[in-house]
């Protein structure tokens, strides 16, 4: 039914096999449930972006939203912005979700104008952006992808905008690293997942989420060029960070 936000129970039954964990149309018919249940802080990191947006737009700029599944980032930047010659720029590579994301954004009205593009962020042109955000995205690339991603987006950006990067995050410390797991699998389970569906999950995300450390996305920031950069939110072994292009930013709006 529309509008009705159905509950994930993707992983529910035992599989014989799992497969690699896939943005597919079973996915998207569950997402806002599987993510709010799924990423400790989702909520407060999406209205922090509202905030950022706020704090850090700039006249006649470009927003870009990298890997926006359902447009809430998107949607929490076009909530602060009213300057219709910037624009909001939404990518994401999985056709199920882009339609799903079409579908759900022209049901809110703006005078900002927002495209979503099918597509991948790798191929992607960034230029004159105030904000480049990548929520929980960056981590389901190739690694090698990773650097030539992160200083294509310091060059887009305008003196003074910023990069918003979530990403779950992993520890070369074993016990801060197991701790911190076990933590997220409690809040999982505090969410009314099973064992089953945390394993299953678990082993669908083995091959295709592969999370870096802090200190390899700070060194990333440094050597793309920014100079500032921090983790603005952190719970358990999930973070967001934002990294900040130095120089003098245009007037707000
Ligand atoms: N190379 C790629 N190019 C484009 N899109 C990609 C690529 N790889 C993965 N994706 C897309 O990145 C999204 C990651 S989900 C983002 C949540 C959202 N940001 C949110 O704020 O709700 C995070 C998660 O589910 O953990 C999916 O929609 C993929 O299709
Ligand atoms: O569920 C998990 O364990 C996660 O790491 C978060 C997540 C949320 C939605 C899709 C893929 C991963």
């Amino acid at each position: 039914m529309q509008n009705m936000i159905q509950k994930d129970s993707i992983y529910a039954e035992p599989l014989a096999q799992v497969q690699d964990f896939c943005f597919d149309a079973d996915v998207v018919e569950v997402f806002p449930d599987m993510i709010q249940r799924s990423v400790p802080g989702y909520q407060t990191i999406i209205q922090t972006i509202g905030k950022l947006t706020q704090r850090y737009q700039q006249a006649s700029s470009n927003y870009y939203d990298l890997g926006c599944s359902l447009g809430a980032a998107s949607l929490a930047m076009r909530r602060q912005l009213s300057d219709s010659s910037s624009k909001i720029i939404a990518v994401d590579n999985s056709p199920a979700m882009v339609e799903r994301c079409r579908m759900h954004l022209h049901a809110f009205r703006s005078d900002v104008p927002l495209e979503v593009q099918l597509g991948d962020i790798r191929d992607l042109a960034i230029d004159n952006a105030a904000m480049v955000v990548s929520n929980f995205t960056l981590q389901f690339l190739p690694k090698a992808d990773r650097d030539a991603l992160v200083t294509r987006i310091y060059q887009g950006l305008k003196p003074g905008g910023i990069f918003i990067l979530s990403e779950k995050v992993v520890f070369d410390d074993a016990v801060t690293h197991d701790l911190l797991i076990d933590l997220h699998h409690d809040f999982k389970r505090a969410n009314g997942y099973s064992e089953l569906e945390i394993s299953q999950k678990r082993t669908a995300l083995e091959n295709v989420m592969r999370p870096d450390t802090l200190a390899q996305h700070q060194q990333r920031f440094a050597a793309a060029g920014f100079a500032s950069a921090t983790v603005w939110f952190q719970c358990f072994n999930f973070c967001s960070m934002v990294a900040i292009k130095q120089g003098a930013a245009d007037a707000n709006v």
